[in-house]
């Protein structure tokens, strides 16, 4: 796969390249800057992408136009699914046709590549930690390598990777528009000892003043747009290490 191969060859890259080049709006992330214990130390770095960035001028850089390239055709057929999914998710709650895509094009998504490094020194350093996606919908690509697990009857499953198969799960946002029908899923990413891992995310997420409600009555959240939400992510990680999320707007 070519994104495959862009991918790798983006995080070959040295490290003080991938930092200060401004390699894709700046959107390198490594590790938790903010961890103060193990299991806050995040052992993973990513390229986090605001899709309307990827096109526009002078924010790719001309020698990463294969990749750039690579994740334009990515981001085109990760959409078509995503859109295709969520209408038949809407669909299903009485909501076809109208319903949270109204704000959200192709533009206010994200692409995210992940590259999880061996880690030698203890299987109980996370990849990622445990957390739910902040957005409608996530579309996942993972290799063959495994590390994936989500939390399903209070238990950890791990994701067997599957080459034909892509991995669907659903974000706070649709779990606050369906009033809890459908639920974000939590997941984590675990290390491993001796091979690299890599895995692609496309985030469906709407702009950040669309206003986030429920699509039934009796509503357990407040309303909140995209923008609030995420303030409040960041806030409450900032401060405390752990994203709180959606309880935070429970009414
Ligand atoms: O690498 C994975 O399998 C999961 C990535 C993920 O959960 C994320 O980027 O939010
Ligand atoms: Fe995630």
């Amino acid at each position: 796969m070519e994104m495959k191969r862009e991918q790798v060859k983006v995080f070959r890259l040295p490290f003080e390249k991938k930092v200060s080049c401004g390699i894709l709006n700046d959107s390198y992330r490594w590790g938790n800057p903010l961890a103060t214990s193990l299991e806050q130390f995040l052992w993973s770095e990513a390229f986090h992408v605001p899709l309307n960035k990827i096109s526009e001028e002078g924010c790719v850089p001309l020698e990463f136009n294969s990749l750039r390239e690579a994740m334009e055709k990515l981001a085109e057929e990760m959409s078509k699914l995503a859109w295709t999914l969520a209408g038949v998710l809407a669909g299903n709650l009485g909501h076809a046709g109208q319903s949270f895509t109204e704000n959200c094009d192709g533009s206010t998504c994200f692409l995210r590549l992940n590259r999880y490094p061996p880690c030698p020194f203890s299987p109980e350093i996370f990849g990622l930690m445990p957390h739910t996606d902040s957005d409608f919908l996530t579309i996942l690509y993972q290799d063959q390598v495994g590390g994936l697990q989500l939390m399903k009857d209070s238990k950890w499953v791990a994701v067997k990777p599957n080459p034909d198969a892509l991995i669907v799960n659903i974000g706070d946002l649709f779990q606050a528009w369906s009033n809890d029908v459908y639920k974000s899923v939590k997941h984590k990413v675990v290390t491993n000892e001796r091979v690299e891992r890599y895995s692609i995310a496309y985030f469906m997420c709407p702009s950040y003043d669309s206003l986030i409600g429920s699509c039934r009555e009796t509503s357990l959240y407040k309303q909140f747009t995209f923008g609030e939400f995420r303030r409040q992510v960041q806030e409450d990680v900032k401060k405390t290490g752990l994203k709180i999320g959606l309880p935070r707007f429970l009414l």
